[in-house]
C-alpha cells in the first residue's frame, strides 16, 4: 500500500519520518476551515480531518493520512491566526490558564474512514507583554493553531501537559501508527 500525506504541513511530515515512515506523495487538501454556528470544538476537528481526507481521490492501493489540530479555550476555537493582532488576542487568552489541543487523525483506503481524536491539556504561564511581543516578533504564531508551537519558543510558556506532545505539534504518533497500521501501513523505528 502506497501511503499519501493529505497534509501540507511539514510537521506532520516530520512526525511520520519519526515513525519509520516517508510519504510515497504529499497531497494537501484544501478545504474551508470555516467551523459552523455553533459547531462543538470536538466535532468541529474532527470534520476538518474527514473532510481533507474526503476531498482527494483514493486508488486501491493508496492509504490518505489527514490530521486537524485545533485549540479550545472555554468555549472558543482558535484556529491559525489571519494576522498579528489575532495572534496577540489567543496568547492573552492562554496566558495563566489550562486549554486544551484536540487532534483528529483520519485514515481513508478505498475501503473506508478511520478516524481518532485525542485531546490534551496544555497550561500556559502567565505571559508578561515582553514575552507576548517577543514571541509575536518571532513570527513563529504564523500557521499554528492557537497561535503558538509547543515544539519552538513557545514551549517555554508551557509549564505542563497532560495527554500527547506529539498531538499538540500535529499529529499523534501512537494512534496515528495504530490507524496506519491497520490499513496495511507498517513503520520501521529510524
Ligand atoms: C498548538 C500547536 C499547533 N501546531 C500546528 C500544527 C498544525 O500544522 C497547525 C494547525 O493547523 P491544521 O489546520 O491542523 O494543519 P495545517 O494547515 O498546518 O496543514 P494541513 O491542513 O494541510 O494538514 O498548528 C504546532 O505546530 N505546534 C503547536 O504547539
Amino acid at each position: 500500500m502506497k501511503l499519501i500525506l493529505g497534509s501540507a504541513s511539514p510537521r506532520r511530515r516530520e512526525l511520520l519520518a519519526q515513525l519509520g515512515l516517508e510519504p510515497h506523495e504529499v497531497r494537501p487538501a484544501d478545504i474551508d476551515e470555516t467551523p459552523l454556528k455553533g459547531e462543538r470544538a470536538r466535532d468541529y476537528v474532527s470534520r476538518m480531518a474527514r473532510e481533507k481526507a474526503m476531498a482527494l481521490n483514493v486508488a486501491p492501493d493508496e492509504v490518505i493520512l489527514s490530521a486537524d489540530t485545533t485549540v479550545t479555550a472555554g468555549r472558543r476555537i482558535l484556529g491559525k491566526p489571519e494576522d498579528e493582532k489575532e495572534a496577540a488576542e489567543f496568547l492573552w487568552l492562554l496566558s495563566g490558564r489550562r486549554h486544551h489541543v484536540l487532534t483528529a487523525v483520519a485514515v481513508r483506503t478505498a475501503a473506508g474512514l478511520r478516524e481518532r481524536l485525542v485531546d490534551t491539556v496544555v497550561k500556559f504561564k502567565p505571559l508578561s507583554n515582553a514575552e507576548v511581543n517577543g514571541y509575536l516578533g518571532s513570527g513563529e504564531w504564523r500557521g499554528k493553531a492557537g497561535g503558538y508551537a509547543i515544539q519552538g519558543r513557545g514551549g517555554a510558556f508551557v509549564p505542563w501537559i497532560q495527554g500527547s506532545f506529539t498531538a499538540v505539534v500535529g499529529l499523534p504518533l501512537a494512534e496515528t501508527a495504530a490507524l496506519l497500521a491497520s490499513a496495511g501501513i507498517d513503520g520501521e523505528p529510524t
